[in-house]
């Protein structure tokens, strides 16, 4: 088999331990599992072509143990056995879809495209089909890789599987040493100075590799196995605006929902049993929906949730996906009770390490504030526990995200507040009149017992 074949040959012992450590972990997991209960996820990636070619080597040394193996498949007579998933979007390099396509072809993947989000994808995909165990090409230095071996449960509020990751302690230049030493076809744009490829909207040629090409002015690049140091891998991706979704970035629209459109989104949460038990107001959530209003974004939710690691997870969990940013408050301090961040930890998937979530917790500091903001990911960790700490807090943070270019500022609702003494029923007439003939309008409506009825009439500028 040519892959096994050509690391046998080769005199490269790094590679080698590396292959066999990646056979060896592939192996385990096909003892765990049944071939129909694991499956491979394929992107055409640098990443996942040295896993197909790991995939099949084990299969290959897998059939060779046994007694009635005789002859040596070539390429394109062996089907590859594991059901093959690729999330095809949109907003993929045609290189890159072409070359998966082709692949499958070469090596008689049996291949679903899903064109779902991942979580959706696999949602739907063990719904129907009784894998366990996905394989992936997770590498360390990966931003997904944080927190994760080699074997690693899917996060807390994805579908129940093992990801599985037998090259996650393969560096930069391993990946090029196979791929080199096998003579295995990858995709074009890796000679084209691509390093990591992720969507046409975030990635570019890395500038590492660029040579200048003083006959017609036009930049060229060299291969990206030349790149001399690997932790520059991700230098050509685009740096996205702190790590949120990035439909909000390519057009500043990620909430679908017709009132919000054109809006970024924020959620807040805050952690309290104080709250829940109705010891003390959430004066702070309103004050923050109002702050959050006056720099144009939309607040999706405000949720209380208690003082309970898994409680603050699952929130979590679902909000830094449904929202550009999640802002967090109460549960944060040195008492047993203050489990905020270890809630954060979990919702990622990662472990606590000095008391903030390993790998993925940024401290954001600010002359004028006493201990730094505490940033992982799109989910804010404020420290103010009342609204007089809270506006300092805010000032700094907006200073803070808009000067390292995280934060968009967009301009507020344009508002208009009408006052009524009519009832609801007779003020529900006209009101439903004005949101038909101006569908850009949205209209809170705002019972008070004194006062009557005043409505909200919200308008993007
Ligand atoms: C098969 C598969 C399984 C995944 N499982 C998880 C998971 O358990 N937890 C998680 O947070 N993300 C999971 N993801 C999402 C990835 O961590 C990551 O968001 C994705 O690869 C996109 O990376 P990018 O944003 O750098 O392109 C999974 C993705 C795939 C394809
Ligand atoms: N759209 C996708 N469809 C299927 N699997 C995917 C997809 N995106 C990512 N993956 C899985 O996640 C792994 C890690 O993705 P990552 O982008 O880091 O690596 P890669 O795409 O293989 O290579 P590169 O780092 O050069 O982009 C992939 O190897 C693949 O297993
Ligand atoms: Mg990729």
């Amino acid at each position: 088999m040519e892959i096994d074949k050509a690391i046998r040959e080769s005199d490269d012992r790094r590679l080698k331990t590396k292959y066999n450590n990646a056979i060896y972990v592939i192996q385990r997991a096909l003892a765990l599992y049944s071939t129909e209960e694991v499956a491979f996820s394929f992107n055409g990636g640098k990443d996942s072509t040295v896993l197909l070619h790991l995939l099949r080597a084990s299969f290959y040394l897998h059939k060779a143990g046994k007694d009635n193996f005789t002859e040596d498949p070539g390429a394109g007579e062996f089907t590859f056995p594991i059901r093959t998933i690729y999330f095809e979007s949109p907003s993929a390099f045609p290189e890159i879809n072409s070359f998966t396509y082709d692949t499958a072809t070469t090596y008689k993947l049996q291949m679903d495209i899903i064109r779902l989000d991942f979580k959706s994808g696999l949602e739907a995909l063990l719904r129907a089909k009784p894998i366990r165990a996905i394989f992936l090409g997770v590498r360390i230095g990966d931003p997904t890789a944080v927190g994760q071996e080699q074997f690693s449960p899917s996060s807390p509020g994805w579908p129940p599987f093992m990801r599985v990751n037998p090259i996650l302690d393969w560096s930069y230049s391993d990946v090029w040493a196979f791929l080199l030493t096998c003579k295995v076809q990858y995709c074009s744009l890796y000679d084209q100075g691509y390093t990591s490829i992720g969507s046409i909207n975030d990635t570019v040629p890395n500038s590492l590799l660029s040579v200048s090409n003083s006959s017609n002015g036009k930049e060229k690049f060299r291969p990206a196995y030349m790149l001399p140091d690997g932790r520059l891998e991700r230098a050509g991706r685009v740096k996205k605006l702190s790590s949120w979704p990035l439909s909000a970035i390519s057009n500043g629209v990620k909430n679908e929902d017709s009132h919000w459109k054109g809006k970024f989104t924020a959620s807040v949460i805050a952690v309290g049993d104080e709250i829940l038990f109705g010891t003390i107001e959430n004066q702070m959530g309103s004050t923050l929906c109002r702050k959050i209003h006056s720099i144009g974004w939309a607040v999706s939710q405000l949720a209380v949730t208690r003082n309970d690691v898994d409680y603050v997870a699952e929130e979590v969990e679902r909000r830094k996906s449904a929202n550009d940013m999640v802002f967090m408050y109460g549960g944060f301090g040195p008492l047993p009770s203050d489990i905020t961040l270890a809630g954060v930890a979990k919702a990622f998937g990662v472990r606590m390490m000095l008391q903030l979530p390993e790998g993925i917790a940024e401290l954001l500091h600010h002359e004028q504030l006493r201990t730094p903001l505490i940033k992982c990911q799109n989910v804010v960790i404020l420290s103010a526990t009342n609204v007089g700490e809270l506006d300092p807090e805010w000032h700094c943070l907006i200073e803070l995200m808009r000067s390292n270019g995280s934060l968009v500022i967009t301009e507020p609702f344009v508002s208009k507040r009408l006052e009524t003494t009519l009832s609801y029923v007779e003020a529900a007439q006209p009101l439903s009149e004005i949101s038909i003939k101006f569908p850009d309008i949205y209209i809170v409506v705002i019972v008070n017992q004194e006062m009557g009825l005043s409505s909200l009439l919200l308008k993007e500028r």
